[in-house]
């Protein structure tokens, strides 16, 4: 058998039941055998019953002492009750509405029980036990838990993989033993099975440890080649005298100088363009570090050179505010720009005049949601694209998106600075520019965490920030009203009768229609709502210098990037601002985490923070994020293995085996790249 043959070459499997694995994503073997468990139940040795724990899942073997007796509680309630006994003594076996359970068990055979022992002062009992025969197969091992869909049990899921490995599979493990051997690696295939049939935990670990390593292998490999790909024939942009002085005029009128590293970055892309390399990069820089500014003149450049330029970004609020900021500083250049913006529309036929206007190129600078990624969206000559991404565009959506022109250059804008090791994950397939300082005159934004019972106080603070001409936020975990947390509806209704019942205030939240948001936030942005109340809307990109009071309402609700990203929206002007977190949590994780931010304004510093204190977890986004071949690993878990995975990619890269081992690797990834897009 081979990883390439479809499901229904395996023994039990018929059309019913192949069409159920169809619906979890399951086509072929490779994909069966990697449709990992999402749980174990450990069943790897037995206790006796005085070991047992209250509440625990436990093996134990023992010997039915009594007959199985059976009584009728009511008419949909039977129970059968049976007495067992090991060396150290005896427990009360139960079970509901299992008549037939007297044709398996027999009074005076030894069996092993496994299910959750309850203990009480005078009474041990295990309830609805599961009961294996002394040499039963599946014992003593960790039994896999699938993610199931109705119609497929766990046993189906266990049994067509237990047949995959009984018939024999080819599995062709692309690293050398050489390699396998200096990383202490498990073998793939060994790697394959024990993950889905471990007999002892230290297996179990090595088999994931193995697959996990190729995942992080993989996805760099690929990327590493899908980068030596794209440089050969990019589009051709110039940078002669004449636009360069085109350039100058733009950077004349705006109302500040370049930071030192702002120019840095530029020149990076202008040395792209050059060389005439594809502009691949990512631009990560900290919240109001002023990256808005880059993309803006490389669309510049862009029209200059006479083709169309797309900027993408994740919500409508903030397409407004580039679309305004665009036309606005084009207008008052002779370039020829027309910006169109691209969010949602009122009819279809508006929807198709728009797209007819993009196609024939009569935009050519277009500034849009997501929306811009369906089919039918088709550019005459597009020669950038900007996403502005938030981790929320991943790699699929760039390639949609150049697949929309000839190669089109691409920007991706990053706020959330991550570690090299982990950017190369995310972002391998561009190379990174950071802005690592934020622009002269910005006075760090002073943080603190109080509890509600200072809110007529923050309150004050606000009126009086208010009366010295400045705005504020209120930011919100939920829209409408919650036993649990404080929702902008609420907020904004006290607020309205109460503390600031005689200045203009505002609401935002996802859930109004793109007219009410947009009156909203031109209102805050002309400084006519003096009082913005919010929900996460506001979260990305939005800029307006003027506000200097955050106010996070349950603050514990939100993670420490999230925290961050949200208090960047105050702090972006020459005036002192001031983010207030309040919460009522008592939480020792809760003060931690609000520490954190309270000693710290650096985006990176706190990103890192965030790792170390979050478990488990989609920090990255991963899920969002489009990547094909995440499904065990997790970047806040497992760093040593991605240092370890970079180190042999590294290694792999400049060795004899590359050819072989990339030919491998882009295979498996393209077929999960193909069974994305069918999904
Ligand atoms: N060199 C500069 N000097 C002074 N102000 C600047 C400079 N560059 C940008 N700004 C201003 O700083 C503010 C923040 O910039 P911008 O909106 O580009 O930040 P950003 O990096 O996109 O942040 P975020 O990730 O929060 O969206 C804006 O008001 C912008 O006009």
């Amino acid at each position: 058998m081979n990883l390439r043959d479809p499901i229904i070459s395996i023994k039990g499997i018929g059309n019913t039941k192949e069409k159920l694995f169809h619906t979890l994503g399951i086509y072929k073997i490779g994909d069966l055998i990697e449709y990992y468990p999402i749980s174990y139940e450990d069943r790897t040795k037995s206790i006796s019953i005085e070991e047992a724990m209250d509440n625990h899942r436990s093996l134990i073997k023992a010997t039915i002492t009594s007959n199985l007796v059976t009584r009728k509680i009511r008419s949909s309630l039977s129970i059968t009750k049976a007495t067992a006994r090991d060396h150290s003594g005896n427990f009360q076996v139960v079970w509901y509405n299992s008549p037939y359970i007297g044709r398996t068990v027999f009074a005076g055979k030894t069996y092993y029980f496994y299910g959750k022992v309850n203990k009480s002062f005078h009474n041990i009992q295990m309830e609805m036990p599961e009961v294996f025969q002394l040499n039963a197969e599946d014992l003593f091992s960790f039994i896999p838990k699938y993610s199931l869909t109705k119609g497929l049990t766990h046993k189906d899921i266990r049994k067509a993989i237990k047949n995959v490995f009984d018939k024999g599979i080819t599995v062709e493990d692309y690293l050398s033993q050489e390699l396998i051997n200096k990383y202490k690696l498990m073998g793939l295939k060994e790697a394959y099975e024990k993950i889905h049939y471990a007999k002892n935990r230290e297996d179990l670990t090595r088999a994931r440890h193995r697959l996990i390593f190729n995942e992080f292998l993989e996805i760099q490999i690929a990327f590493r080649s899908m980068k030596e790909e794209i440089n050969n024939d990019p589009l051709p942009f110039f940078l002669d005298d004449n636009r360069m002085n085109q350039v100058q005029e733009l950077l004349n009128i705006l109302p500040f100088q370049l930071t030192l590293s702002q120019k840095e970055v530029l020149e990076e892309l202008y040395e792209d363009i050059r060389r005439s390399k594809q502009i691949n990069r990512l631009i990560q820089g900290d919240v109001g570090s002023g990256k808005t500014i880059i993309a803006v003149i490389m669309l510049f450049i862009c029209l200059l050179n006479g083709y169309q330029g797309v900027m993408m970004v994740p919500t409508a609020i903030l397409a407004e505010q580039h679309y305004e900021y665009i036309s606005n500083l084009f207008s008052k250049l002779n370039i020829g720009a027309r910006v169109g913006l691209m969010t949602k529309f009122k009819t279809t036929k508006q929807r198709l005049e728009y797209l007819h206007k993009i196609a024939a190129g009569e935009y050519n600078l277009i500034v849009a949601t997501h929306g811009v990624l369906q089919e039918d969206v088709e550019f005459s000559n597009l020669g950038l694209v900007i996403t502005d991404e938030q981790h929320r565009f991943g790699v699929r959506q760039r390639k949609q998106l150049s697949n929309k022109g000839k190669d089109p250059h691409i920007i991706v804008m990053s706020a959330t600075p991550i570690p090299r090791t982990t950017s190369l994950v995310l972002y391998g397939d561009l190379e990174v520019s950071t802005i690592n300082a934020l622009p002269a005159g910005r006075k760090p934004i002073k943080t603190y965490s109080v509890n509600t019972s200072y809110r007529s106080r923050i309150y004050k603070m606000i009126l009086k920030e208010i009366s010295d001409g400045r705005q504020a936020y209120i930011l919100c975990p939920s829209i409408e009203m919650n036993d649990q947390m404080n929702s902008a509806e609420e907020v904004y209704e006290k607020c309205r009768n109460g503390a600031f019942k005689d200045i203009p205030i505002g609401l935002l939240h996802g859930k109004m229609n793109s007219e009410e948001k947009e009156e909203v936030m031109r209102a805050f942005y002309e400084n006519k709502i003096k009082v913005l109340i919010c929900t996460t809307v506001v979260e990305v990109g939005i800029n307006v210098p003027n506000a200097t009071i955050m106010l996070i309402e349950n603050a514990e609700r939100f993670g420490l990037a999230q925290l961050h990203q949200l208090r960047g929206r105050v702090g972006r002007g020459e005036h002192q601002s001031h983010c207030i977190l309040l919460t009522d949590s008592k939480s020792q994780k809760t003060k931690q985490r609000m520490d954190v931010l309270i000693q710290s304004t650096d985006g990176f510093y706190i990103s890192q923070r965030d790792l170390e204190l979050r478990g488990p977890g989609d920090y990255f986004g991963f899920r969002q994020h489009g990547l094909p071949s995440f499904k065990l690993a997790d970047l806040s878990k497992h760093q040593s293995i991605l240092l370890e995975a970079n180190e042999m990619v590294e290694y792999i890269l400049h060795s004899a085996e590359q050819e072989y081992i990339k030919k491998k690797v882009l295979i498996a990834f393209q077929y999960k790249l193909d069974q994305i897009s069918m999904n």
